[in-house]
């Protein structure tokens, strides 16, 4: 048996050793809060425990052991415990029910990391995934899923972050109405407004194909990254999370862009050599007609319109592409947004609709991607809303503003404005702050648009902000906070702890740190002498993306 480390057998039954990282800025804490929790079991269903090759606490890097997943845990990954000594292990796309043969690739100090090699039966729930790359693609992980067992496990999820990490007890009377049952998405598929696509020299091929497709494997790709490769493209010609015009358009470029006559060259991410680097497709909807739009963008590494004209020529013969854009990215990092941006056909921005409201965005603005509105109607007969629509019903709810123009609304992360403009209307003034210049350029158009004059847009760091922050707003009334994944930076807690605004509505795309950060609104921090000041009025879970492990939340806190 290894040798356990000093203090190793205490962590061993740690419920959710996986999330301690998620406070390093705050260490102590972060191991105190976690153990806290000790009690509760990881899932409600209880399948036999795995068995191993060696009865060891902790298995070897290497190892391969025999495990089920017990249930779908932190960023969708399986959950299990090895035989006996209930270690955990975590395995990316093993399912609820599953049983396999995994090994071990990476060690924490008290949970290891196995890739799956072989299923010896299927998970719970099994249906066929719909979309040939569903296996490999770094997108969906859950296509088959059975829907209503993905939504139950994100809401589980969420569940189980709100004690474990956010301290909150399942005890209280008041848990039940607290915890919200989650909203699922009425539309499964070709929901996504926006997708990224790389291009790369060399396709990536799974090890089962790549018999029958060697001829392929020496081909440039244009597709996703295979999950934690970032110079491992998959050649993919249609996402079943993309709308079908957009997937007409991936197509006829995938068609076209290696025709040797056209001389484009795949950006290669280790010489750093080549030009075409991104494919990203946004599409919208034309507010008049409701016909859809799609804005085109190229991220290539230097500026050369003329490689780009062939391209551009077949494309704009797809009625539905409103814009064509170039951003030109000379760094030699991967990110799509480039230090240039040029227009080469139609215009800059293209629109979308929300909550009565119409909406220009620009290549780079975050603007909420699931705005879809197509109802299957195998599914239902009534016209489906689109989930960003349902989202943002919700945040109007819980904001509950009186309605007479009185009220002060602060926007924080407030991306192209859209929550802060859905509720200018019955407030007396909102102020948004967001880090991306040309998103609040965005917003301020938006405002305009709509004919909003109550509403100012601010461009700065919400994770640097100084001691005189305050001064830039009246005391406000209601405060929005939707940050990134990362959540809210200890300087901005303490700032709303100190601003003690009589409302929060904390919108997250990230459950874990959501429930880090509600932790220190209500509960304070000890440890550096802060007060929390708040109560956890509400918790709404809402699956804004279906087959992926993102869960999207509305809280409601309020000033005690
Ligand atoms: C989840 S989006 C929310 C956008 C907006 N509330 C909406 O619903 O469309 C998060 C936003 O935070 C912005 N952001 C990220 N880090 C930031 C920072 N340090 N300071 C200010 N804004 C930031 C991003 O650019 C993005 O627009």
């Amino acid at each position: 048996m290894a040798a356990a480390p000093a203090g190793g057998v205490r962590l061993l039954h740690h419920p959710r050793p996986w999330l301690r990282s998620l406070r390093r800025p705050l260490s102590t804490l972060a191991a105190s809060s976690i153990q806290q929790s000790e009690e509760s079991t990881i899932t409600a269903t209880e399948p036999k425990p795995a068995t191993t090759s060696s009865n060891t606490y902790y298995p070897k890097r290497g190892q391969t052991l025999e495990l089920v997943c017990e249930s779908l845990a932190y960023k969708g990954k399986g959950l299990c415990k090895v035989a006996d000594t209930g270690f955990i292990v975590m395995c990316d796309r093993a399912l609820p029910g599953e049983r396999f043969v995994g090994r071990v690739t990476r060690k924490k100090d008290n949970y290891a990391e196995v890739k799956k090699l072989k299923t010896i039966s299927p998970h719970w729930d099994y249906v066929e995934a719909p979309c040939e790359f569903a296996s490999h693609c770094g997108g969906c992980k859950t296509q088959d899923l059975l829907y209503e067992a993905q939504v139950r496990s994100k809401e589980q999820q969420v569940r189980e972050l709100i004690v474990h990490v956010g301290k909150f007890s399942d005890k209280d009377p008041e848990y039940d109405g607290i915890m919200k049952p989650i909203v699922p998405c009425d539309i499964q598929f070709h929901y996504r407004n926006k997708m990224e696509f790389s291009f790369g020299t060399k396709q990536w091929v799974p090890a089962e194909l790549l018999q029958q497709e060697s001829d392929d494997t020496n081909e440039s790709a244009l597709g996703l990254h295979v999950p934690g490769f970032f110079d491992k493209v998959m050649n993919i010609n249609k996402c079943l999370l993309q709308s079908e015009p957009a997937n007409k358009v991936l197509a006829a470029i995938q068609d076209f862009w290696r025709e040797p006559e056209l001389g484009l060259s795949p950006y290669d991410v280790h010489s750093h050599r080549g030009f075409l680097k991104h494919l990203m497709l946004r599409s919208g909807s034309n507010v008049e007609t409701g016909q859809p739009e799609l804005m085109v963008n190229f991220v290539t590494s230097s500026y050369k319109p003329e490689l780009l004209k062939p391209l551009i020529e077949k494309i704009t013969a797809f009625p539905d592409v409103v814009s064509i854009m170039n951003n030109v990215n000379t760094s030699v990092g991967n990110t799509s947004v480039g230090e240039e941006e040029y227009t080469l056909f139609g215009k800059s921005t293209i629109t979308e609709s929300l909550r009565g409201l119409n909406f220009q965005i620009s290549a780079n603005s975050f603007f909420q991607t699931n705005t879809h509105q197509v109802c299957n109607k195998k599914i239902r007969t009534a016209p489906c809303t689109m989930q960003a629509e349902v989202l943002y019903k919700l945040i109007e709810d819980c904001a509950c503003l009186k309605g007479d123009g009185s009220e002060i609304v602060l926007d924080l992360f407030c991306g192209t404005g859209t929550i802060g403009l859905t509720l200018a209307k019955r407030a007396k003034h909102v102020y948004g702050f967001e880090i991306v210049e040309q998103a609040i350029a965005d917003a301020r158009r938006n405002a305009n648009l709509n004919g909003i004059c109550n509403a100012t847009f601010v461009q700065g760091d919400l994770n640097k902000i100084g001691e005189n922050f305050g001064e830039y707003f009246p005391k406000p009334d209601l405060v929005i906070t939707d940050p990134n994944r990362p959540g809210m930076h200890m300087k901005l807690i303490k700032f709303l702890l100190k601003l003690k605004a009589a409302r929060i509505i904390y919108v997250s795309c990230n459950p874990a740190t959501c429930a880090r950060d509600l932790d220190y609104l209500c509960h304070g921090v000890p440890e550096r002498n802060i007060q929390g000041c708040y109560k956890l009025k509400s918790i709404q879970p809402v699956d804004m993306f279906p087959h992926t492990p993102h869960i999207e939340c509305v809280c409601l806190l309020e000033l005690l």
